[in-house]
C-alpha cells in the first residue's frame, strides 16, 4: 500500500498567451492589462529590440581579422531592451533574439552571438522573467555546439527556465540533401541538448505544433518530455463550417493530453494576423475564443486523474509498514479507495460462501491498521449468512488503540483485538481465513511474503486459506527523463539513484514493443510446510525475528524486451497483480487494471532507476535482470539492464548498466 496523499487543484489550468513577434514593442504593465482585457493570461516579448540588432550587426561588420575570436561587446543599454521589471513580469515569457547565431560555423558570429545571448539572459533574469524561449539549432551538425552554449548559459543564469523551441516533427522538406527523412530527428536534437546539459531541471521545451501531425509514435515521444510551452500558429487551425478557426480532432486530443502534464504547459498563439487560409474568418481574438471554448469543454477528469492530481512524477519513498509505525493520516489515505476494499469484501464473502453454513469460521485480519478490512469481513459474513469469530492483529501500538475504540463503538465488541507482531501471535484457535493487505507497489516489496510465512502456522492445516492467495511482480523498461532529472539533482543523497521510488508515472514512455510488461515472479500463500524452514513452520524461530531462513523468498528473473524505436532507458516501471480469492483480483498494470480492479487508486507504480541512462538504437533488444535478495534480516532488490542489436544471426552487446542495489530497503525487524 502506498502513502500518497492527494491534493486536488482539480480544474484544468490553461494559461494562454499572445505571442506577438514584434521586436520594437516595449512591454509594460499597460500592455499586459490590454492583453488580459482581451482574455489572455500571458504575453511574450523579445528581450531586446532592433537597436541591439543594429549594434551587433555593426560590430560584426567592423570586426578586423585579428579580433575574430576575442572581441568583447558591451552590455545592453536602455534603448536596446523591450522589457523592464514590474508587477507584470510573472506573466511575461521572454524570447531570445532569433537572429543570434551562436551556433554558427563562423567563429566571429558565434563568439559575438554567444556574448549577446548571455547579456539577454542575464537581463531577463534581472527583470525576473521565469521562462525564456531560445530557438533551436539551425543545423544538425551544430547541435553539440548549440548544446554546449546552452549548458554555459544554464550555469551562468541561475533562475530562469530555458525553453528550447523545436518543432514537434521536422518537415520532410527540411532534410539535408542525401539524408533520409527521419521522424525522430527533432527529438534527437532535443535528446542531445538535454544530455549535454546533464538533464538540468531548468531546461525544458517550447514545442511548435505543426498543421500536419506526424505518426503517433512521435507525438507520444514528446509526452515523456518536459514541455513548458506549446506554440500554436494560425496555420495549425482550419476553418469550421462557419469560417471560424478550429483545430482538427487529432490536434484537440494532443492539446488535451499535453495540458494534462504538470506543470501545465503555457499555450502561445502566434501569427494570428497572418491570413494563411482565406476561408478563415479573421477577428482579433477568434483563435483565443476557440481555445477557451476547448478549455471549457475538456472531458471530466477520471477517478484516477482526480486522485493523483498533484502527484504526477512526484517521487516518494516506498512505505515500510513492518519496520515503521504508520500515522493515522497515512491510513486515512488508504481508506479513500473503495475499490480495494470492495474487492476484499467480495473475496472474503466468496471464501465464506464456500464454507459449511452450520459451523463457525475463524477469520483473522492480520495487519489490521485502523480496521477497514475488519469492517468488510463483518459485512461479508452478514452477506453470506455465516457465523464468524473475528480477530484483528496489529503491531502498531497507536493503530491498536484505534482498533480498540472501533470495537467498542462500531463493532459492538464482536472482534478480538490483539496487539502483536503477526509472526509471534499464538491464537487460541486455528484460523480458517487469514486476511492481510501487506502489498506494496511491486507486490512483495512491503515484505508480505515474510510476514505471511511467519503467521501461516496459525492456519487450520485442513483447508485454511490466505486472502490474498497470491501476488506477482511485473516490470518494463521505460524512458522517464523528468524523473531522471529529479533523481540526478539529489546530489547530496548517494543512494538516490539506487532507491526504488513509488511514483504516479505521467511523463514517461514504455520502450518495449506493444508496451509489453513482463511478469517477474509470484508468491503464493500458504506455502507447503516443507518449503518453510522447520523452525519457521513450527513458530519457534520466525523469519526476521531470529532464526528461520528466508532463502525461499529470494527470486530472480531475466526478460528480453524488443525495442522498436530508439530512445533512452531511465529505469524500470514496476506493477503488481494479486489473486485475492477465486476470480477476485487486484491489478495495477495499465493493461489489466480496468479488467481486474477498475479505478483502483491505492497503489502508484514503482520505479527502479538507472544511475546512468542507457541510449538505445532502433530495433534493439534489452535484457533486464532483476533479483529479490533476502537475508535473515533484510530484503532488497538488484537490477541490471543490457542492450543488444542483431547483426545477421549475431546478437551483439551495445552496453550494460552497473549492478544497481537497493541496499537500504526492506528491514525485517
Ligand atoms: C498496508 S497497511 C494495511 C492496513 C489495513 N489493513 C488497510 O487495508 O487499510 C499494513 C498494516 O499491517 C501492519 N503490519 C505490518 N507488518 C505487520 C506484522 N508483522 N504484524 C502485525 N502487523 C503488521 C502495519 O502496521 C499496517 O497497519
Amino acid at each position: 500500500m502506498d502513502a500518497h496523499q492527494p491534493t486536488d487543484p482539480g480544474a484544468s489550468l490553461w494559461y494562454i498567451g499572445n505571442h506577438l513577434p514584434t521586436p520594437d514593442l516595449t512591454i509594460s504593465g499597460q500592455t499586459l492589462e490590454d492583453e488580459t482585457a482581451q482574455g489572455y493570461d500571458m504575453i511574450t516579448t523579445f528581450i531586446t529590440n532592433t537597436n541591439f540588432r543594429s549594434r551587433i550587426n555593426q560590430v560584426l561588420l567592423n570586426a578586423t581579422a585579428e579580433k575574430r575570436t576575442h572581441m568583447r561587446i558591451d552590455s545592453l543599454d536602455a534603448e536596446e531592451v523591450t522589457v523592464h521589471p514590474g508587477d507584470h513580469i510573472s506573466q511575461v515569457i521572454g524570447f531570445v533574439s532569433p537572429w543570434l547565431e551562436f551556433d554558427s560555423d563562423d567563429l566571429l558570429v558565434s563568439h559575438v552571438s554567444k556574448q549577446a545571448l548571455l547579456y539577454e539572459l542575464d537581463y531577463a533574469g534581472f527583470c525576473g522573467i521565469g521562462n525564456v524561449v531560445i530557438s533551436g539549432p539551425r543545423k544538425k551538425e551544430n547541435v553539440p555546439r548549440f548544446a554546449q552554449i546552452i549548458s554555459t548559459a544554464l550555469s551562468a543564469n541561475g533562475y530562469a527556465h530555458l525553453l528550447i523551441l523545436l518543432p514537434l516533427a521536422e518537415k520532410p522538406s527540411c532534410t539535408a540533401e542525401g539524408d533520409e527523412y527521419d521522424e525522430f530527428s527533432a527529438w534527437d536534437t532535443w535528446n542531445t541538448i538535454r544530455t549535454v546539459c546533464k538533464y538540468n531541471p531548468r531546461l525544458s521545451l517550447a514545442l511548435q505544433i505543426p498543421a500536419e501531425l506526424p505518426t503517433l509514435h512521435v507525438i507520444n515521444r514528446w509526452f515523456a518530455e518536459p514541455i513548458r510551452v506549446v506554440l500554436l500558429s494560425s496555420s495549425t487551425f482550419s476553418p469550421n463550417p462557419t469560417g471560424y478557426p478550429a483545430l482538427s480532432k487529432l490536434h484537440q486530443a494532443l492539446l488535451t493530453k499535453y495540458t494534462k502534464q504538470r506543470p501545465t504547459p503555457f499555450i502561445l498563439l502566434s501569427d494570428q494576423r497572418v491570413v494563411v487560409n482565406e476561408k478563415v474568418r479573421y477577428e482579433p481574438t477568434s483563435y483565443l475564443v476557440y481555445i477557451r471554448h476547448l478549455q471549457k469543454n475538456q472531458p471530466p477528469q477520471s477517478t484516477v486523474e482526480r486522485y493523483s492530481s498533484g502527484y504526477q512524477d512526484y517521487l516518494q519513498t516506498p512505505l515500510q509498514p513492518l519496520s515503521d509505525n504508520l500515522e493515522s493520516i497515512t491510513y486515512e489515505v488508504f481508506e479513500k479507495d473503495p475499490v480495494k476494499y470492495d474487492q476484499y469484501e467480495k473475496a472474503i464473502k466468496l471464501a465464506l460462501d464456500a464454507r459449511d453454513a452450520a459451523s463457525s469460521t475463524v477469520v483473522a485480519v492480520v495487519g489490521a491498521g485502523r480496521g477497514p478490512l475488519v469492517s468488510r469481513a463483518l459485512r461479508a459474513a452478514q452477506a453470506s449468512g455465516r457465523a464468524i469469530m473475528l480477530f484483528a492483529i496489529e503491531k502498531n501500538p497507536n493503530a491498536y488503540v484505534h482498533l480498540l475504540r472501533h470495537n467498542r463503538d462500531t463493532w459492538n465488541g464482536q472482534v478480538t483485538v490483539i496487539k502483536s507482531d503477526m509472526r509471534s501471535w499464538n491464537p487460541p484457535f486455528a484460523v480458517d481465513i487469514l486476511v492481510s493487505e501487506l502489498l506494496g507497489s511491486f507486490g512483495d516489496n512491503e515484505l508480505s511474503p515474510e510476514c505471511l510465512d511467519g503467521v501461516q502456522r496459525v492456519l487450520n492445516p485442513s483447508g485454511g486459506i490466505s486472502i490474498p492467495v497470491s501476488y506477482s511482480a511485473h516490470f518494463t523498461p521505460i524512458m522517464a527523463p523528468k524523473i531522471h532529472a529529479d533523481i540526478s539533482s539529489r546530489k547530496n543523497d548517494s543512494e538516490a539513484a539506487e532507491t526504488p521510488y513509488v511514483v504516479m508515472l505521467q511523463s514517461f514512455e514504455m520502450l518495449a514493443e506493444q508496451k509489453y510488461i513482463h511478469r517477474a515472479w509470484e508468491f503464493t500463500h500458504p506455502l507447503p510446510p516443507n518449503v518453510l524452514s522447520d523452525s519457521a513452520a513450527l513458530g519457534g524461530g520466525l523469519i526476521g525475528l531470529g532464526d528461520g531462513g528466508n532463502d525461499h523468498n529470494a527470486r530472480k528473473c531475466k526478460a528480453t524486451f524488443k525495442v522498436p524505436r530508439r530512445g533512452v532507458v531511465h529505469g524500470l516501471a514496476g506493477y503488481f497483480e494479486s489473486v485475492l480469492y477465486g476470480d477476485v483480483e487486484l491489478s495495477t498494470r495499465p493493461d489489466t487494471i480496468d479488467m481486474k480492479s477498475k479505478d483502483m487508486i491505492s497503489w502508484f507504480p514503482i520505479f527502479f532507476p538507472l544511475k546512468a541512462p542507457l541510449h538505445v538504437p532502433d530495433n534493439c533488444e534489452l535484457d533486464v535482470c532483476i533479483w529479490r535478495q533476502t537475508s535473515e534480516r533484510k530484503v532488497w532488490y538488484e537490477w541490471v539492464v543490457e542492450a543488444f542489436f542483431r547483426n545477421g544471426g549475431q546478437r551483439c552487446c551495445l552496453g550494460a548498466t552497473d549492478l544497481h542495489s537497493s541496499k537500504q530497503n526492506g528491514c525485517l525487524m
